[in-house]
């Protein structure tokens, strides 16, 4: 391979914006491929996978050039130099990266990747956080398989085809997919290709979804003509997915705290096809208390610390911190012992989490069986997903029916 200095120049401004400005990663990527409109799509790949491939690894680079933040824009090239001297990349005789000690890198990456929090490149809490929590030898698998890059996978849009269609449509642009067997509507892509410029996307005829988040609404046991809520909607990724599962049939409510989200998902639903759909902005306690007692299913796809997530956001490594996740379960005891309310005698609520600790998910649930609000509920099953064991995101959902 060789190195474009207009690429690696925008992976150096990408990195600057990341780890000193402290911006969202995607977001940066985003800003930083409208740079120049002639980059193929092999240089934007190169921008991001290379950009997200130092996020990742920021720890264990940094060890190796020995190189403190803020990081300067010469030792953002020591980074960087560090990343293609693993990867066995020829370095140019450009003036940032002349005197790259290149046996040194490779003798200290062999000494430092004895150790995992290194090697796997965890800060030392979350590290220590995520031993406690799986045990060493689940962490160890678990920290390595969170460094995969994730690959893009679609769930099929029932409500506009299917996925024997889809495949053939998506092949019609030059698209090749596989089906995988556990999951009744994903598609994976055989390569990385932006999807959102296909016709078959502006259709509406697939989502893009990672495999675990797709058995999130099956879990729900969802019927057409019930009522359901989905009480942290966002963008509306389960939503879309509720609404093909009661086949348009029946009133689904999305709600989430923040109006933005819930617009972003009206949208998608237009093109989706939905047309049982409703959006409710949480901005009183009212709009819950409203529904208590009404809902035949309730999902519970609660905000969480995303430790499920990081093959997709690799940032969140250096920007979660242990005062979030204190935070983040204090609400999600809160969600569960208010909206949970909204179920019926005899219906059934699930609640799902995109994390691997038990804390913020089994725990969760065990408290609140034990709790005033859940006495009334049982739990019906629960799953664990991992990473190093799906090859997916990690998960974590319950089933709970509540008592007729
Ligand atoms: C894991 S995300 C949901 C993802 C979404 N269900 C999907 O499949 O695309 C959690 C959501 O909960 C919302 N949220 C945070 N606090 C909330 C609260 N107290 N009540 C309802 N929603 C909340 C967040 O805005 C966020 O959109």
């Amino acid at each position: 391979m060789r190195l474009h200095r207009n690429l690696v120049f925008a992976v150096i401004d990408a990195l600057n914006m990341i780890f000193n400005e402290r911006n969202y990663a995607d977001k940066v990527i985003e800003k930083v491929l409208k740079y120049d409109k002639r980059w193929g799509a092999r240089d934007r790949g190169f921008i991001a996978e290379t950009t997200y491939e130092i996020v990742r690894y920021k720890r264990l680079y940094a060890e190796i050039a020995e190189v403190y933040e803020p990081y300067s824009r010469a030792n953002l090239f020591r980074l960087f130099a560090v990343w293609a001297v693993l990867r066995g990349i020829p370095l140019p005789d450009w003036k940032q990266l002349e005197e790259t000690p290149v046996r040194r890198i490779k003798g200290r990456f062999d000494e430092l990747s004895k150790t995992r929090k290194f090697r796997e490149s965890f800060p030392d809490w979350l590290d220590e956080l995520g031993e406690k929590a799986l045990g060493n030898e689940l962490w160890t698998k678990e920290s390595a398989a969170l460094n995969k890059q994730a690959e893009v996978i679609l769930r099929t849009n029932t409500l506009k085809t299917t996925k024997a269609s889809l495949k053939k449509a998506l092949a019609q642009e030059e698209i090749e997919t596989t089906t995988l067997n556990e999951f009744p509507q994903a598609l994976k892509l055989s390569v990385r290709k932006n999807v959102f410029v296909t016709q078959a996307f502006k259709d509406g005829l697939f989502e893009v979804q990672d495999a675990s988040s797709q058995l999130v609404a099956d879990y729900l046991e969802v019927q057409p003509g019930q009522r359901v809520v989905d009480a942290c909607a966002g963008a509306g990724g389960k939503t879309l997915h509720l609404a093909a599962l009661m086949q348009n049939k029946g009133q689904l409510i999305a709600m989430d705290i923040y109006e933005s989200k819930l617009k972003k998902l009206k949208i998608r639903a237009r093109r989706n096809g939905v047309h049982n759909m409703e959006t409710r902005v949480i901005d009183s306690t009212k709009v819950i208390k409203k529904l208590h007692g009404k809902a035949d299913r309730v999902l519970l796809d609660a905000p969480c610390s995303g430790l499920g997530v990081i093959r997709r956001n690799p940032d969140s490594k250096w920007k979660l911190e242990p005062e979030f996740l204190e935070r983040i379960k204090g609400i999600q005891k809160d969600i569960l012992r208010d909206y949970s309310k909204m179920v019926k005698p005899g219906g059934k609520l699930v609640y799902a989490t995109c994390s691997i600790l038990p804390e913020e998910n089994a725990e969760q649930v065990v408290n609140f069986l034990n709790s005033e609000a859940g006495e009334s509920f049982e739990l019906v099953k629960e799953q664990n997903i991992y990473a190093s064991k799906s090859g997916f995101d990690g998960f974590y959902m319950a089933l709970l029916t509540k008592k007729a």
